[in-house]
């Protein structure tokens, strides 16, 4: 049994899995109103920095179905009645540039179609990305998984699963590939603090493809690298910059400086729709989260009040301590900025 999509789309209807209450409870949250789909967002329904971008094409869809009745004479006329929406899902979440890449591509086909049947167009656009993600994902896998070794321990961090994306993942698309290839004897799944995602997200992934995987605290990190030597650490990414720097989950950073010392290396894991070539790592814009999330705990207080709190939900890894971005187009191995953006017009060139 594998895990349910994250994101459903029929009838023109949008569905997403509330991430917030898995995996004790599977229950998916229906969307008519796209300023809803950007809460569903900013709240977390649904995270994941592909994931987001879909939801994010179909919330563009579902606006423009609003004004499906309404005469609209040229581009021009659709650009102002979507721009509520547009500007509700921009402002949902910063770091995780699939959302912007995914609604650019949604002013596109608003250009290109203007006032001919724009509704059409927009839905069969966000069902493309969300049927491109997957593809690109398993060749991301498949990609990542040529660099595992037989009888491989990696470690993970947060979920860039299938629940993270259109489907089959980035970082556990590559451990699913190599499970498959028979490499992966274990993964170790870091719990992830505050969301958790590890622990209630990838360890039930993972769990549900038969995959062996041990949870742990965020703390035990050096001591497992040092005690059962993983390979490799194997991790998504929401914003991969033109230098080869990684913004990721909060302690991602903290993982790689880790790794560098026990000798073990670190894997990025990402579609090209996650770079970003305009910026370099230092000027990715970093989300602070609520602080009830590390003050509260399942809606009870466990820190005191008016303690001052730092909730960075991601930091960035330098692209020195990255022994491989791997994308659908191929693996760049000790990225730098060449590297990078060669492979980036190469990537655009096929
Ligand atoms: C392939 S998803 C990348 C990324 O998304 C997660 O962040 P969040 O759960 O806050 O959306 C995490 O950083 C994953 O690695």
């Amino acid at each position: 049994m594998t895990s349910p999509s994250a994101i459903k789309w029929s009838a023109n209807q949008l569905a997403l899995l509330d991430q917030r209450i898995l995996p004790n409870r599977i229950d998916y949250i229906s969307y008519s109103e796209p300023l809803a789909v950007a809460d569903a967002i900013r709240s977390m329904v649904v995270r994941g920095a592909p994931a987001i971008g879909i939801a994010a094409a179909y919330g563009m869809a579902l606006a423009a179905q609003q004004f499906a009745n309404k005469p609209m004479a040229n581009a021009a006329d659709w650009k102002q009645a979507l721009q509520p929406a547009r500007a509700a899902l921009a402002d949902s979440r910063p770091t995780a540039v699939n959302l912007f890449w995914a609604l650019e591509r949604c002013d596109r086909a608003i250009e290109e179609h203007g006032s001919r049947d724009l509704v059409t167009a927009l839905c069969q656009l966000a069902e493309q990305i969300h049927a491109e993600d997957i593809e690109i994902n398993q060749r991301i896998g498949d990609f990542g998984a040529s660099l595992i070794p037989a009888n491989s321990i990696v470690y993970t961090h947060c979920n860039a699963g299938a629940l993270a994306t259109g489907g089959y993942g980035t970082a556990l698309g590559v451990i699913r590939s190599a499970h498959r290839d028979g490499h992966i004897r274990g993964v170790i799944a870091g719990e992830t603090r505050p969301w958790l995602q590890g622990a209630r997200l990838t360890s039930w992934e993972l769990m549900s493809d038969g995959i062996p995987v041990t949870l742990a605290i965020e703390g035990a990190a050096a001591h497992l690298m040092r005690e059962q030597r993983p390979s490799w650490i194997i991790v998504g990414a929401d914003r991969v910059a033109a230098n080869g720097d990684a913004a990721n989950k909060i302690g991602t950073y903290n993982l790689a400086i880790i790794a560098k010392y026990h000798g073990v290396k670190v894997m990025v894991a990402a579609p090209t729709s996650t770079f970003d070539a305009t910026i370099d790592g230092p000027q990715i814009p970093i989300e602070q989260r609520p602080s009830e999330e590390i003050s509260h705990s399942f809606g009870q207080r466990i820190a005191p009040e008016n303690v001052a709190i730092a909730n960075p939900a991601f930091d960035v890894t330098p692209a020195d301590l990255i022994d491989a971005i791997v994308t659908e187009h191929g693996i760049i191995h000790q990225p730098d900025r060449a590297k990078v953006l060669a492979h980036l017009q190469a990537a655009a060139q096929q």
